[in-house]
């Protein structure tokens, strides 16, 4: 029987996981861990796949269309043994055997997501049906990024898994907190119907090295900004909060949450909140203390309050951030300048 979750009775499977492939049992040959990263080239996925390969006995493929991701997030793995990077949409089903599935493939920035809406719901909504109905097939455990987004704006603070989220069915961000809302049916659903092994993170606002310097996001903004001597564009009111996770602490929580015995949804992020107003102080006073902050014009339906409760994440994986804002920042900000050919004055 597949391992239910902490989260209570109503997870019930009504079937046993599909069997793995039989080398899985093989006495005498021990065969590598091959797991599947679809998104892999975007940011996160990238990091993912960085710490997998640490590991010997893994064999890595990530699948990606390169929407918002790259090659060059890659580069160091491109020709290695253990390593495979396909050209693929997950809207159009895959073929591969492999033994553990992150579903990370959807674009993540609200400026890219909600681009081309009708892709990313099906993205969101294809893309997981098709994931699920491989790791079916193959028997392999699933672990969906699912993401904060799922709490729309939120009425309870902070947000327990257990809140059922204030979202609009049909504004501007459906596509893609609706499209995860139903990515996390269709996991639940596969879960009880058919045994699989199923993963849930709920991620909230993740910062790093190797986002898309023009990505749209605030953290990628700001930095870019300030490198490039233009005004911290701040959405109006600027006092809606957001609480930011180092890429390397969200990477070592999603690892915990596939090796582990809970099927979530369980949140990873870093329960430190920030008004966009401090964040941009903070970019100032640690990038470029001359730099203005200017007020503009806010996208409809923005969350006006966020933070993790992660309780679960502490109790369950063991998992806390260890990596403070002030302390990312500065290594997020040393990618941009090379990137951006910008030398540190001193
Ligand atoms: N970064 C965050 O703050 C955050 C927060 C919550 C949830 N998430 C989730 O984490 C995951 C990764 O986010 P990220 O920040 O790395 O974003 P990203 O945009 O850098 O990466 C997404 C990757 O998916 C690929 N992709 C998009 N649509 C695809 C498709 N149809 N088929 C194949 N590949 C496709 C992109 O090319 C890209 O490489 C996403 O599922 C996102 O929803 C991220
Ligand atoms: O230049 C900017 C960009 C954004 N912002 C503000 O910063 C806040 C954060 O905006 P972002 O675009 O970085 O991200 P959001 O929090 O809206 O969505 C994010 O959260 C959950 C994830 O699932 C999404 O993938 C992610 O993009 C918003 O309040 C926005 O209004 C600015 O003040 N200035």
């Amino acid at each position: 029987m597949a391992k239910n979750s902490a989260n209570g009775d109503h997870q019930t499977t009504t079937k046993p996981p599909p069997t793995p492939s039989p080398l899985r049992f093989s006495k005498f040959f021990q065969p590598n861990m091959r797991i599947l990263v679809t998104g892999g080239a975007g940011f996160i996925g990238s990091h993912l796949v960085d710490k997998l390969m640490e590991d010997e006995k893994n064999e890595v493929i990530v699948v990606d269309n390169f929407f918002t991701g790259s090659k060059d997030n890659l580069k160091r793995w491109i020709g290695h043994p253990r390593f495979e990077l396909r050209r693929h949409d997950v809207t159009e089903p895959l073929l591969v055997e492999v033994d553990k599935i992150y579903h990370l493939a959807c674009p993540a920035s609200p400026i890219f997501y909600k681009y081309n809406a009708v892709k990313t719901i099906k993205t969101n909504v294809i893309g997981t049906l098709n994931m699920l109905g491989l790791a079916k097939r193959v028997g392999a455990r699933i672990l969906l990024t699912s993401t904060s987004e799922v709490y729309g704006d939120p009425l309870v603070h902070p947000q327990p898994e257990s809140y059922w989220g204030n979202v609009n069915p049909i504004g501007v961000r459906s596509c893609y907190d609706e499209g995860k809302r139903v990515a996390e049916t269709l996991m639940f659903d596969y879960h009880r119907q058919h045994g699989i092994e199923i993963r849930i993170a709920r991620i909230f606002n993740t910062y790093g090295p190797r986002m898309n310097i023009d990505d749209g996001r605030v953290v990628s903004n700001f930095i870019a900004q300030s490198l490039r001597d233009e005004p911290l564009t701040v959405q109006a009111p600027g006092t809606q909060t957001r609480s930011f996770c180092y890429v390397s602490d969200m990477v070592d929580g999603l690892i915990r949450l596939m090796e582990g015995d809970n099927t979530g949804p369980i949140n990873i992020g870093n329960p430190g909140e920030f008004t966009m107003i401090e964040l941009a102080e903070l970019v100032k006073e640690l990038i470029s203390p001359k730099v203005e902050i200017k007020m503009v014009e806010n996208t409809p339906d923005d969350p006006r309050q966020r933070k993790p409760d992660i309780t679960k994440a502490k109790e369950l994986l063991g998992w806390e951030p260890k990596v403070k804002l002030r302390d990312g920042l500065p290594l997020m900000e040393e990618d941009f300048r090379l990137r951006l050919g910008v030398s540190k004055k001193i």
